[in-house]
């Protein structure tokens, strides 16, 4: 039988599939951050039961840490408490965690692969929606609960239902300035925030082999935005490229076995996907959303939409309901929106090639009176690579705030917020109502956009500005 790429992963890590229940499924890696393990480790504690394989662990601190000021203690009391907890659920079960102090520190899905930790053909698990990023590998990764983050760390395993089956091809060949986020943000325009629903995304396309292994994690860690449990990308020599070498990688004899088994991952030609949806990679401009879900996004060059573009009552609702909140106008060119607020990082745009595209449109000009303009580099590793570059120092001459890594804005859990009312461009993945602070608004745009948009004040079509 010709299988996808999803449905070999499947099969080679299924331990038990019960005729009337629910599969259970092998788990290779399992990552961690402060945010969802500490009841997992406090249910161990009470139930006195020991963490199964400690070696398929990796955590790191990242949502709550402070990117100023980092050797002074954290301010806020809960998150000063979820970083000591995690530290000591670490020390006292033996796990590998990057701590704040550590040279690896960053955010869970821009360290993990810095270190070849997650290799094609694996699954792994987060307490975390945005594992998907890891698909981007070849690895069958999404996001569990912290219920279930206890039921991995004790057996292994985890239940999981399968997934239906979805290919997303994107042919043909990027225009100049569009990236692998305005792929992420044209697909989730087109199918919706639901319209991955009950599926494993699997990209393809020669738009999507010639994608760096950065903009492949762009794409599959917004896989979640449009619903999906997780997004794949074969792996290819640009994914055996990035892995050798690292860290975690195999070496010697193991890497040669790894390979072999690495290649037999693509799906198979011939094989059956329960839907498809095709976009042209010409035909992908710039994105911007203008609303407060992933899916209210448009090209730069077009106009925000009124509630009656929309024929479904709930969408059009919706529409009226983000345009209030976004305090925009329909029909208003998105050209003509102010910002007061850049961020650039998230684990969705928080990587090296991430920092030299925003370096490289802002050299030689200078940041918008009217706007904060903040970097925030996914890991030290990020950010030591960045300046060794010399991108700081671009950076900030032009204006921007140069941080330490962290989630920070992208969920300002961190203290890192927008103001009641400002508006940011963001290289995030996520506009919702208060995501960035309370009465915060959210457009989520590339990085490239996001520097543009630093220098003039406004959204500006990229593609006729550098
Ligand atoms: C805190 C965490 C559970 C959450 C997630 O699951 O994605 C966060 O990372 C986010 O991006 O909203
Ligand atoms: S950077 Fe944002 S999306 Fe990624 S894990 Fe942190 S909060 Fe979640």
């Amino acid at each position: 039988m010709k299988k996808t790429m999803y449905e070999k992963i499947w099969d080679s890590h299924l331990v038990h599939e019960p005729k009337n229940g629910t599969p259970l499924l092998y788990i290779d890696r399992h990552l961690m951050h402060e945010v969802t393990s500490p009841q997992a480790f406090e249910g161990l504690r009470v139930q006195h039961r020991p963490i199964r394989n400690r070696h398929s662990i990796l955590a790191t601190m990242d949502h709550c840490v402070p990117t100023v000021d980092r050797h002074l203690p954290i301010k806020d009391p809960i998150a000063a408490k979820q970083i000591d907890t995690m530290a000591n659920n670490c020390s006292e079960h033996d796990l590998l965690i990057y701590d704040m102090q550590s040279v690896n520190n960053g955010v869970i899905h821009i360290v993990v692969p810095e270190h070849g930790f997650i290799h094609p053909g694996m699954t792994a698990v987060c307490g975390d929606s945005h594992t998907a990023t890891h698909g981007a590998f070849g690895a069958l990764a999404f996001g569990i609960g912290t219920s279930e983050v206890e039921h991995v760390m004790a057996t292994q395993t985890l239940q999981q239902q399968k997934s239906k089956t979805m290919l997303i091809s994107v042919e043909g060949t990027l225009s100049k300035y569009s990236t692998a986020k305005d792929i992420a943000l044209a697909v989730i325009g087109k199918i919706g925030t639901a319209g991955g629903t009950g599926h494993v995304i699997e990209f393809a396309g020669s738009a999507i082999r010639d994608l760096t292994m950065e903009g492949r994690m762009t794409l599959c860690n917004m896989a979640i935005e449009g619903g999906a449990r997780a997004g794949l990308i074969a792996p290819d020599e640009t994914t055996y490229a990035y892995l050798k070498g690292k860290e975690f990688a195999p070496k010697g004899e193991h890497w040669a076995a790894a390979l072999a088994y690495w290649k037999s991952l693509p799906t198979d030609d011939g094989a059956i996907f329960d839907t498809i949806v095709e976009l042209k990679a010409e035909e992908i401009a710039p994105q911007v959303t203008w609303g407060t879900s992933p899916e209210q996004v448009v090209a730069v060059n077009e106009t925000v939409p009124s509630p009656s573009d929309f024929s479904d009552e709930i969408k059009a609702s919706a529409c009226k309901g983000a345009l209030a909140y976004m305090d925009i106008e329909a029909g208003a060119a998105i050209t003509d929106i102010n910002i007061d607020l850049v961020f650039v990082g998230s684990c969705t745009n928080g990587r090296i090639e991430d920092f030299r595209a925003i370096a490289e449109l802002t050299a030689g000009k200078k940041v918008n009176a009217s706007v904060q303009a903040i970097a925030v580099p996914g890991s030290y590793l990020v950010k030591e690579q960045a300046e060794k570059e010399g991108l700081d120092k671009i950076l900030v001459a032009a204006g921007w705030e140069w941080r330490d890594p962290g989630c920070s804005m992208c969920l300002a859990m961190n203290g890192d917020q927008l103001g009641e009312g400002q508006r940011s461009a963001s290289t995030s993945n996520r506009n919702f109502e208060g995501r960035q602070g309370k009465g915060g608004r959210t457009h989520l745009v590339s990085p490239a956009m996001a520097a543009a948009a630093a220098i003039e004040g406004h959204f500006v079509d990229i593609r006729n500005w550098a």
